[in-house]
C-alpha cells in the first residue's frame, strides 16, 4: 500500500480500498468472524419473511390473521421485507442515486462533514474507543434528522442541494409510513394505538449511509460488527443491489436477499422492550464483497426524547404479565442516550 499523501488510517476505507495490491492493515483484520450458514439438502437456506403493507391497511376481513402473522414474524425473526409500502418508487430511486453521488464526492468534500472527537454525527469510520480496537471495513455518515432543533447546522443544511432535498422528501414519506406501521405493530402485540403514537410522534429519528468498499480478502474483515439496533424500528434500503446484510437466526448467520422495491424493516431494542420481550431485536451484521462496493441507507425511528421507554403500560395492563425490563428515560438515561445517539455497533440488550 502506498499513499502519496497518507490519510489517517481511520479517515476513509473507501480511499484505502482504491489503492492497488493493498495489504489489509491490522486494525481491520478480525479474528475468526463467525462463518455464514451453508445450506444442505436437510437444511435449506431460510429466507426473511415478507409483510405486505396492503394486507395491513386494507385486509379488513382477515385483519386478525394478518396481525397474528405480523406478531409472529416480529417475535420469531424481528426483521421482515416490507412490500407494497406505498413510498413512491421514483423517490426511492432518486434517494439511492443521491446516496451513491454522496459517496462519489471527492474525499475532501466528504471530510467537510468529518466526525469530530467525541461526537457521533458526521462522516467517518467506527469511532475508536480503545487501543487495539478493530475497525469495520466501511465508511459511514450518521446524523440526527428529527426533532428539527437537534439537527447539526454543519451537516444536512450544508449538503449538496439535490441530496438535501431528496433526503427531506424521503424522510417525510418514511415518517408517514412509520406512523402507520408503528400503530399496526403495536396493535399486533396489544399496545394501544394512542400509546404508540404518543411515544413515537415527533420522535428522535436519524439516518446512516454506509459505504462498504470491496476487499480483496473479504473473510479477514467485517463490514459491520454484529449488533442489534437501539431503535424502535429501522427502515433499511440496499442502495446498489449488492448483498451483504446477514441476520443471526437460531445461532446461524443468514444472508438477507433484498427484494426489489422492498424495505427491510428491523425491530430494534426499544420495540423489544415496549413489547415486554414478545418482539425480538435481531442481531445483524454486514459482510463485504471481494470485488463490488456495497451501499446502504438506514433510517432509525425512536421515541421522542422526553418519553419514558419501558414495557408498554397498556400491554402490561391487558396481559397482566410482569414487566421484564426497566423503564428508562429516553434522553437522560446514561446507558440509553449515548447508545441511541451513536446507534452504537456493540451488541447488547439494555436493562434486561
Ligand atoms: O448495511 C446494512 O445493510 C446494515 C446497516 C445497519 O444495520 C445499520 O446501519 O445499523
Ligand atoms: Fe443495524
Amino acid at each position: 500500500m502506498a499513499f502519496a499523501q497518507p490519510l489517517m488510517s481511520h479517515e476513509s476505507v473507501q480511499e484505502l480500498a482504491k489503492e492497488h495490491n493493498i495489504t489489509i492493515p491490522d486494525h481491520y483484520v478480525q479474528e475468526h468472524p463467525e462463518p455464514t450458514f451453508v445450506p444442505n439438502d436437510c437444511l435449506p437456506m431460510p429466507s426473511i419473511p415478507i409483510i405486505d403493507m396492503n394486507d395491513l391497511i386494507m385486509g379488513r376481513l382477515n385483519m386478525d390473521l394478518h396481525l397474528k402473522h405480523l406478531r409472529s414474524v416480529c417475535h420469531e425473526w424481528g426483521i421482515f421485507q416490507l412490500v407494497n409500502h406505498g413510498v413512491d418508487k421514483s423517490l426511492v430511486e432518486k434517494m439511492k442515486n443521491e446516496v451513491i453521488e454522496f459517496f462519489t464526492l471527492p474525499i475532501e468534500e466528504k471530510l467537510r462533514y468529518k466526525l469530530k472527537g467525541g461526537e457521533y454525527e458526521g462522516y467517518g469510520q467506527t469511532i475508536l474507543h480503545a487501543q487495539g480496537q478493530k475497525i469495520d471495513w466501511a465508511d459511514r455518515f450518521y446524523m440526527i434528522t428529527n426533532p428539527l432543533h437537534r439537527r447539526k447546522s454543519n451537516l444536512l443544511p450544508e449538503f449538496p442541494p439535490l441530496l438535501r432535498d431528496t433526503l427531506e422528501n424521503y424522510l417525510l414519506e418514511l415518517q408517514k409510513l412509520g406512523r402507520t406501521l408503528f400503530g399496526i405493530i403495536g396493535q399486533a402485540v396489544d399496545i394501544d394505538k394512542e400509546e404508540m403514537l404518543e411515544i413515537f410522534e415527533d420522535g428522535m429519528q436519524s439516518v446512516r449511509m454506509t459505504y462498504y468498499p470491496p476487499c480483496p480478502q473479504p473473510d479477514l474483515v467485517v463490514g459491520l460488527t454484529p449488533h442489534s439496533d437501539a431503535a424502535g424500528i429501522t427502515f433499511l434500503l440496499q442502495v446498489n443491489n449488492v448483498e451483504g446484510l446477514q441476520v443471526k437466526k437460531d445461532g446461524a448467520w443468514i444472508p438477507v436477499n433484498f427484494l426489489p422495491d422492498a424495505f427491510v424493516v428491523n425491530v430494534g431494542d426499544i420495540l423489544e422492550i415496549m413489547s415486554n420481550g414478545v418482539y425480538t431485536s435481531i442481531e445483524h451484521r454486514a459482510v463485504v464483497n471481494a470485488t463490488k462496493e456495497r451501499i446502504s441507507l438506514a433510517m432509525f425511528f425512536n421515541p421522542k426524547l422526553e418519553a419514558d421507554v419501558g414495557p408498554s403500560k397498556s400491554l402490561i395492563k391487558s396481559t397482566r404479565n410482569p414487566p421484564l425490563y426497566k423503564t428508562l428515560m429516553m434522553e437522560q438515561d446514561k446507558k440509553l442516550a449515548p447508545r441511541l445517539l451513536a446507534v452504537s455497533v456493540t451488541y447488547m440488550i439494555i436493562s434486561r
